[in-house]
């Protein structure tokens, strides 16, 4: 397996920026997901790293490898990566064994040491059993562990998955979670995962990139996007909660900061003293009649063991987690604690905007 590099790439379409200087370094056996709205350039990237694309500037290395930029580009099935695609792309008229057989044949492999390596692909991916049978034969799940298996037979240097569980139903996407750890596991491939379902990318992935508009916003381990969220966009599109603006008020010994929210001091994590919002958890909510940030009900879900509340504070949606039910349009008391306070690189923008105008 091998390290992946990508060294301030671009990519335009017709001169339409979908790619802006991305700079990321992926180590060999790493699981990375690629995690944005529809149109932010995740597929993209994929389709550069497989070589599918050529970029319009900067590099991409592959285990020290220039594969792609500088006057260089290494076409795809030159690179060694292996690709799982949404719609699995088996060969319909061949069986289990033979789809995954396939990337052998081709690269001339003898007979013996392609059936020991077949064997062990579908036993890596619980598919031993299936071995004889057509991919019409299989479900949805079954069939793209086919894709999987097919992939890990030839030892690819990378495997790039787009969005692989994409036409698979809630459940089945549940147990592919676990097959892919495992896979991951017991293959140590460096992977780099297409997704927009944020579930699955903090839930498969040792780093996610968060991207926007052709850009990385954060590339950091999943707990530190939840906890600490770089700014707005990372704040809001990763995990439950809300986003709040928010001053400085003081910093205690501990170097915590507190912060002005709904007009009460609260306690904070940060990594500046010059904050512009605050990202509030369910977790950092407890709910107490005699709290002085009053906040209305605006929706109650039963979970399985708890109640997800939506409450209104001061015009701002907070989500908070409860054990017991509570009224739509009931008054609650908030406390709030152990928040996240961060600067959002636009907040100064909006400042300077607003000064001009008065
Ligand atoms: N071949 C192409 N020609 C022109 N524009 C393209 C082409 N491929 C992608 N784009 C544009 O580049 C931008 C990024 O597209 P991309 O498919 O990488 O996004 P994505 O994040 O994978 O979205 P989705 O989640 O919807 O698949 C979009 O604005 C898209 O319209």
């Amino acid at each position: 397996m091998a390290e992946l590099n990508f060294s301030n790439l671009s990519k335009k379409f017709d001169g339409v920026p979908a790619l802006h200087e991305i700079n990321a370094q992926i180590a060999s056996g790493e699981f990375v997901a690629l995690l944005g709205p529809s149109g932010c350039g995740k597929t993209t990237l994929l389709r550069l790293t497989a070589g599918f694309e050529h970029p319009s500037s900067g590099t991409i290395h592959l285990g020290g490898d220039k594969v792609a930029g500088d006057g260089h580009f290494v076409p795809p099935e030159e690179r060694g990566v292996g690709i799982v695609f949404q719609s699995y792309a088996l060969w319909p008229h061949k069986s289990v064994h033979a789809n995954v057989a396939y990337p052998l044949e081709v690269r001339r492999v003898p007979r013996p040491e392609r059936e020991a390596r077949v064997a062990e692909a579908l036993a890596l991916t619980g598919l031993s059993a299936f071995a004889n049978r057509m991919p019409s034969q299989l479900s949805g799940g079954q069939r793209q562990r086919v894709a999987l298996a097919r992939c890990l037979v030839f030892d690819p240097r990378a495997v790039l998955l787009d969005e692989p569980l994409a036409n698979l139903d809630l459940a089945l996407r549940a147990s592919m979670h676990e097959v892919f750890s495992l896979f991951h596991r017991r293959t140590k491939a460096t992977m780099l995962y297409v997704t927009h379902d944020q579930g699955e990318a903090l839930a498969l992935a040792d780093r996610v990139a968060v991207m926007e508009a052709g850009k990385i916003r954060q590339f950091a381990a999943p707990e530190v996007l939840y906890r600490e969220p770089v700014d707005c966009f990372v704040a809001g599109f990763v995990g439950d909660g809300a986003v709040v603006s928010a001053g400085i008020t003081g910093q205690t010994r501990e170097n915590r900061l507190v912060v002005n929210v709904f007009g009460q001091e609260v306690l904070s994590r940060s990594a500046t003293t010059e904050p512009s919002h605050v990202c509030i958890r369910p977790e950092s909510i407890t709910l107490c009649n005699d709290a002085p940030i009053r906040a209305r009900v605006l929706s109650c879900t039963y979970l399985g063991g708890r109640f997800r509340l939506t409450l209104d504070a001061a015009g701002e949606t907070l989500v908070a987690f409860a054990s017991q039910r509570a009224a739509i349009g009931e008054t609650l008391g908030v406390k709030l604690n152990d928040l996240w306070a961060f600067r959002d690189p636009g907040a100064a923008v909006v400042m300077a905007k607003s000064l001009a105008h008065a």
